[in-house]
């Protein structure tokens, strides 16, 4: 392994501080003396006791929020375990730079901005709105050879830090996952029964909509790819090699990016969440940093948030990714801060607690 990015994942794992569990008391003190039974605002009061903890005082603000939309190409595509073809993954990363995809719309909605980074896109895209972070053009067939190499792994997961560190230096305050390719639900699948130890059977879902033999067809080529490389839990790094993809590598770069810059991430669907118990097996420090948004249709999210002590937000039936669940997050951050500033107390309001 290249020792100079070795060095630098582990300084910026070392610049992620613990949260701040007085803060986080405090919050709840105050939420208490609000208006309502304790605890009937659910996770929206769970929510604000942890953006507390991680700001480290009564309340943040996280009114500059960015969604980061990893896009890469996955060799395993040749095995047929989409309903899509591989180009869509460029033509998406287009629409996405034209504003025409879910996540713009959605982030639109709820005052964010999307940031589209070219992780591992098989051809070049010229576009002066794309961040250009390639480290593979596209990676290989997983059930022949490993789908990347380690090097490439850690370039990944530096550039998204480092798209993190820029977006944090400008101000960005509030951040959500978001990726963009054909073929990643396979990598996420091998991934999360790397990390949970779950047969295949039980974390291949339908994707974009493979129908019942393309899912035998899916469950099998995760079978073979695990058989040929032996992925070891206790590696995260060299399984993300072994059975990843770029955007997944690039993603766990942003998680530990946004826990170094002090920031909370939330996280979108299946394989955002397979890139956050990534990042959570690298290091176990970036947990309370993470927001789970949504439950993914696809089969085993539940099982990954759950490898990580995370509960979704919201379960609207979504299975797109992109960061859409994500973003929609957003909107129950934004309600949780502002009940916790605006409501009355029992105290002025002159509501009888016994
Ligand atoms: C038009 C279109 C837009 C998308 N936006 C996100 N995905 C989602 O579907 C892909 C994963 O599914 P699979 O593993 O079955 O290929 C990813 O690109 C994911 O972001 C899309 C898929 C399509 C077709
Ligand atoms: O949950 C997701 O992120 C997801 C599910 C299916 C297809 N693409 C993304």
């Amino acid at each position: 392994m290249e020792t100079g990015n070795c060095k630098e994942i582990a300084y910026m794992l070392g610049r992620i501080n613990a949260v701040d569990e007085g803060a986080a008391a405090s919050a709840q003190r105050h939420s208490d003396q609000l208006t309502k039974p304790p605890g009937s605002l659910g996770k929206l009061e769970a929510i604000a006791y942890q953006l507390a903890g991680i700001h480290g005082g009564l309340w943040p603000d996280l009114q500059r929020k960015a969604v980061v939309v990893m896009a890469a190409d996955h060799g395993v595509c040749e095995e047929g375990i989409s309903a899509f073809p591989q180009e869509v993954t460029s033509q998406m990363v287009l629409n996405f730079l034209s504003g025409g995809a879910a996540v713009n719309v959605l982030a639109k909605q709820a005052g964010a901005d999307v940031f589209c980074v070219d992780i591992g896109v098989k051809s070049a895209i010229d576009h002066p709105d794309l961040l250009q972070h390639n480290i593979v053009r596209g990676t290989a067939n997983m059930t022949k050879e490993a789908a990347m190499s380690l090097e490439q792994v850690l370039r990944a997961i530096l550039a998204g830090v480092k798209v993190v560190d820029e977006l944090a230096e400008q101000g960005y305050q509030l951040f959500a996952t978001g990726e963009m390719g054909i073929g990643n639900t396979t990598a996420s699948a091998a991934l999360a029964s790397v990390f949970t130890g779950l047969h295949p059977g039980l974390t291949v879902g339908r994707g974009t909509g493979i129908d019942d033999k393309g899912w035998l067809k899916k469950v099998e080529v995760v079978e073979k790819a695990l058989a040929l490389h032996s992925p070891d839990p206790k590696e995260p790094f060299l399984a993300l090699a072994q059975v990843g993809g770029a955007e997944i590598a690039g993603l766990v770069g942003v998680i530990i990016g946004a826990a170094a810059n002090g920031c909370p991430v939330v996280i979108d669907g299946y394989i955002s969440s397979v890139a956050a118990l990534a990042a959570v097996r690298i290091s176990e420090h970036v947990q309370p940093y993470l927001i789970a948004s949504h439950l993914s249709q696809e089969q085993g999210h539940a099982k990954v948030l759950e490898a990580m002590g995370l509960s979704p937000m919201i379960d609207l039936d979504m299975r797109l990714g992109e960061g859409t669940g994500a973003v929609l997050g957003f909107h129950f951050i934004d309600a949780s801060l502002k009940l916790m500033q605006e409501m009355a107390t029992f105290e002025s309001a002159g509501i009888s607690k016994e």
